[in-house]
């Protein structure tokens, strides 16, 4: 059984970060293992607030559980402070961990600012460099690559590719979900390569909350099995159009994912 290492925010509502991370690797028959850097308030339709973990703390269990399990891929979504990202880069180097996706949690769809702007800096120049793949969706790709995208045209696509060099940035799979259009696009730019997926876009735009972080989770668990990005890309995204088409309303706001 393959080990997904998660390293995600706590929301109760269950409609994202560990609690959506550890019920998607499970649902592609992995093990799942989880430290978590913040707990936040939120329900379905919107985030009200955020506390971060003690980052002695967390390191204290990061350390433990990745020197016991030894995971095969970790999945990092919402951070909570920069001192809990720089103790996380400190030891993502110490154990030399592999397979490192990274969803740049940086704000809700809701509005709520999950990094101040120093943070992002720091992930931008820093933090992303230590990952093989980060994740972003539009808005979050327009802040780390300060570009503006309206839509994934080849020379949006080629500024993306040269700033990913020139950051030091190996892969991005840049998530089309909140593009206008019929199509959900999603496109893995590599240093030398752009490869695309999609698939016909469901319901009413922002009507499904936690679609990212259940991206982020299924990718790392395929390639914690050994598939390589593009493959694990095509997987993940068939994977996400069975949980968005079983997507279901348990609160007042948006839809949730229940895999
Ligand atoms: N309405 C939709 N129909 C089909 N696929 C979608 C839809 N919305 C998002 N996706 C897909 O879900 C995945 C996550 O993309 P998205 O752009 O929604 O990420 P995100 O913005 O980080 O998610 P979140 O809204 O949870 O923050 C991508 O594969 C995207 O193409
Ligand atoms: C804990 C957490 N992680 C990630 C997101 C982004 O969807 C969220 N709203 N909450």
């Amino acid at each position: 059984m393959k080990k997904v290492l998660i390293i995600a925010g706590f929301d109760p509502s269950g409609g994202a970060g560990v609690l959506l991370d550890i019920k998607v690797v499970r649902a592609l028959n992995g093990y799942a293992a989880s430290v978590v850097t913040s707990l936040t308030v939120q329900d379905t339709q919107r985030v009200y607030d955020l506390k971060p973990i003690d980052p002695h703390f967390f390191e204290y269990q990061l350390q433990k559980v990745v020197e016991d399990i030894k995971p095969d891929s970790v999945k990092i979504g919402l951070l909570g402070s920069s001192e809990i990202a720089v103790v996380l880069l400190r030891n993502l180097k110490k154990y030399s961990l592999k397979n490192i996706v990274c969803d740049p949690v940086l704000k809700s769809t809701s509005g709520f600012e999950f990094c101040k702007s120093e943070f992002v800096e720091f992930l931008k120049y820093d933090f992303f460099k230590a990952c093989d793949v980060i994740t972003p969706n539009k808005n979050e790709a327009e802040l780390i690559f300060d570009v503006e995208i309206k839509n994934f045209d080849e020379d949006v696509l080629s500024c993306v590719q040269e700033r990913m060099k020139r950051m030091g940035i190996k892969s991005c799979i840049l998530k089309g979900g909140h593009l206008d259009g019929e199509l959900a696009e999603d496109v893995l730019i590599t240093q030398n390569e752009i490869y695309r997926v999609s698939a016909i876009k469901k319901g009413l735009p922002d009507e499904i909350h936690g679609t990212g972080c259940a991206f982020s989770s299924a990718f790392a668990t395929f390639l914690a099995k050994g598939y390589n990005m593009y493959d694990a890309l095509k997987q993940t995204k068939d994977f996400m159009i069975g949980l968005i088409n079983a997507s279901v309303k348990i609160g007042n706001g948006r839809l949730v994912l229940n895999p």
